[in-house]
């Protein structure tokens, strides 16, 4: 099975996903470092020279074309579902995995980690958490079409792998 791994910035997507993908022998693909090969710069770099739109068009088209391993875990991008028909694709070709936190905990990942994700570029204490906040709302519209939701905070790749076996989702 493919599991396509959803969440915003900070839910652990990458951290937690690569120690899932050890833990069950599964290879491990995060698509914001597949971009970065793809565009040959930082995601951050890329932003600033060409800005968000066209990010999320490479976004898009890496995120079709990548080959995948029959069984993988995927890391995807905090935004990749919340554009174009991301989330439908990933729907049909995977399961799909919400990593859901509060804003509050996102915040407090994310307080120290800012400068290499250009949507949170600047934000900094209350201001970082009250965007945290508006962005997860919207955001949350599309996170919640995941086929499973498993909660974030205190996450093992033991708990984790365990919901997948019980769910019999490791075809
Ligand atoms: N289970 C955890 N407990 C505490 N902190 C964690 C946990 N998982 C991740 N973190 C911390 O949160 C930060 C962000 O995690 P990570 O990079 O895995 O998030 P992500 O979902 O991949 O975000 P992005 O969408 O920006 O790629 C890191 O500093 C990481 O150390
Ligand atoms: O949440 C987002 O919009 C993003 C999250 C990161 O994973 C990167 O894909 C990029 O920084 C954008
Ligand atoms: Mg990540």
């Amino acid at each position: 099975m493919r599991i396509f791994l959803i969440g915003f910035m900070g839910s652990g997507k990458t951290t937690l996903g690569r120690r899932l993908a050890t833990k069950l022998a599964y290879p491990f693909i995060d698509m914001d470092k597949e971009i970065e090969s793809h565009i040959n710069m930082s995601i951050a770099e890329y932003f600033k020279e060409y800005g968000e739109e066209a990010f999320r068009k490479i976004e898009n088209e890496v995120l079709k074309t990548s080959t995948y391993p029959e069984s993988a875990i995927i890391a995807t991008g905090g935004g990749a579902p919340c554009f174009y028909d991301n989330l439908d694709w990933m729907n049909k070709n995977g399961l799909t995995v919400y990593l859901s936190l509060s804003p509050k905990a996102l915040a407090k990942r994310l307080v120290n980690a800012t400068d290499e994700r250009p949507v949170l570029k600047n934000l900094k204490g209350d201001e970082l958490e009250c965007f945290i906040t508006e962005k997860l709302k919207l955001r949350e519209a599309f996170y919640t079409q995941a086929k499973l939701t498993i909660k974030g905070a205190d996450q093992t790749p033991e708990r984790f792998s365990a919901i997948l076996k019980e769910g019999n989702y490791l075809k």
